[in-house]
């Protein structure tokens, strides 16, 4: 994260912002004796609506399925296995959507479901559907509810957690800020649970997370305050600026109020495809590099060639994301490969004067790769 540099403050451009992506935590909707809280989403609803009378486009990610889904099951603590929590959120997101409908009806707002996974955002075809059914939503003046499409999310395609995934959506919609909304009321130099921590008011760059102890989350929340440290490099990486608040707090957090943390965003944005390649995409494969490609990819941000890749891992076809590795191991960067596994296996080692020249091109062009 580096500090925006056009003079305004990051809070006066989350203030400003046209359109906002707003995520709120299960831990500010949720409780594990009562499920979901119904009375906590009137604030909220009517503090997204002021918002958007104000000519703001607002997109809604809703935590709280899962959580939603635990006391109507019986059940009495978050399901650690993947069938429990799936099916609690499928009871769970029913009650959910319904409880947004119902209170942003008090507005004649009308609301819509969108359930993502991660393959839908990684593939560029999904990807641009949910595109344009969010923007054909706003068009029409509906709020579009988010969540991760928990039901048919395995283990491998899971977002992990919805910070990550709000920092995806604002990146898909354009968006000019995005608004975590928890139940803690801003980043803290250590977990506030332990005492003694004090509320951080602006992260400019990374410079300003020196020291600072991102905890584990609470008995609903999933991902903690590491996941919301790591969903605000993310979107700042995508040029939007995050404020992290409570969700007791939404009305003033979404009016320009001095409340929570405000993360500055680079100035400007990841070019859409490299964001997909360094973010979105999963990795099919892993191309180990010696330490000179490491050296020419890394630092002097040249195109990956075969000569420099000592070994080859994984599945993967021409166009795929894959890793790419150092000698040690280490994760250096990412990029879209030009070849399939099975045609990269015989080439690596080889400079390119060796090769047939239908192999001459780059492995990964420097255009495709992203540094981490
Ligand atoms: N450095 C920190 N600053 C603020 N909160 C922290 C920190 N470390 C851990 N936490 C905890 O993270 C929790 C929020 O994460 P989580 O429970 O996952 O929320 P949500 O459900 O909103 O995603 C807070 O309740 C807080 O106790
Ligand atoms: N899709 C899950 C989200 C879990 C999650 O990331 O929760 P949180 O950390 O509270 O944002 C659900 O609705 O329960």
């Amino acid at each position: 994260m580096s500090a925006c540099g056009d003079g305004a403050s990051t809070r006066e451009i989350i203030a400003s912002a046209r359109s906002v992506v707003v995520k709120i935590g299960s831990s500010a909707l949720t409780s594990l004796s009562g499920g979901l809280d119904v009375g906590r989403l009137d604030p909220l609803a009517e503090a997204i609506e002021a918002r958007m009378r104000a000519g703001s486009d607002v997109v809604v990610v809703s935590s709280g399925a899962v959580g939603a889904g635990i006391a109507p099951l019986g059940l009495t603590k978050r399901p650690r296995d993947l069938a429990t929590k799936q099916a609690a959120a499928s009871v769970g997101q029913l009650a959910l959507a319904n409880a947004w409908a119902n209170s942003f009806a008090r507005f004649d707002r009308v609301v819509g479901q969108v359930l993502l996974t991660a393959d839908d955002v990684a593939r560029r075809a999904t990807h641009r559907n949910a595109q344009r059914t969010l923007d054909r939503l706003r068009a029409l003046g509906a709020v579009a509810i988010v969540n991760e499409n928990d039901t048919v999310a395995t283990a491998e395609i899971r977002f992990g957690d919805n910070d990550r995934l709000a920092a995806l959506v604002a990146h898909l919609v354009g968006a000019d800020a995005l608004v975590l909304l928890s139940d803690v009321d801003g980043l803290y130099d250590s977990d506030p649970r332990k005492g003694n921590a004090q509320l951080i008011r602006e992260v400019a760059g990374p410079e300003d997370l020196d020291g600072v102890v991102a905890g584990s989350g609470g008995a609903l929340g999933t991902g903690g305050m590491a996941s919301k440290l790591s969903a605000a490099r993310l979107a700042a990486d995508a040029g939007v600026p995050v404020l992290l608040a409570s969700a007791a707090e939404a009305g003033a957090a979404l009016s320009g109020g001095y409340v929570g943390t405000a993360f500055g965003a680079r100035p400007h944005r990841m070019s859409a495809r490299r964001f997909w390649v360094r973010h979105a995409a999963d990795a099919q494969g892993r191309l180990h590099l010696d330490a000179g490609a490491v050296r020419a990819v890394a630092q002097r941000r040249r195109s990956l060639l075969a000569a420099g890749i000592t070994e080859v891992g994984g599945h993967f076809h021409d166009g795929d994301v894959v890793d790419l590795v150092g000698p040690d191991g280490a994760l250096i960067g990412r990029g879209v490969v030009a070849y399939d596994a099975i045609e990269l296996a015989t080439m690596r080692g080889h400079s390119s004067a060796d090769l047939p020249p239908d192999l001459q091109r780059p492995v990964v062009h420097a255009d495709d790769l992203v540094p981490v």
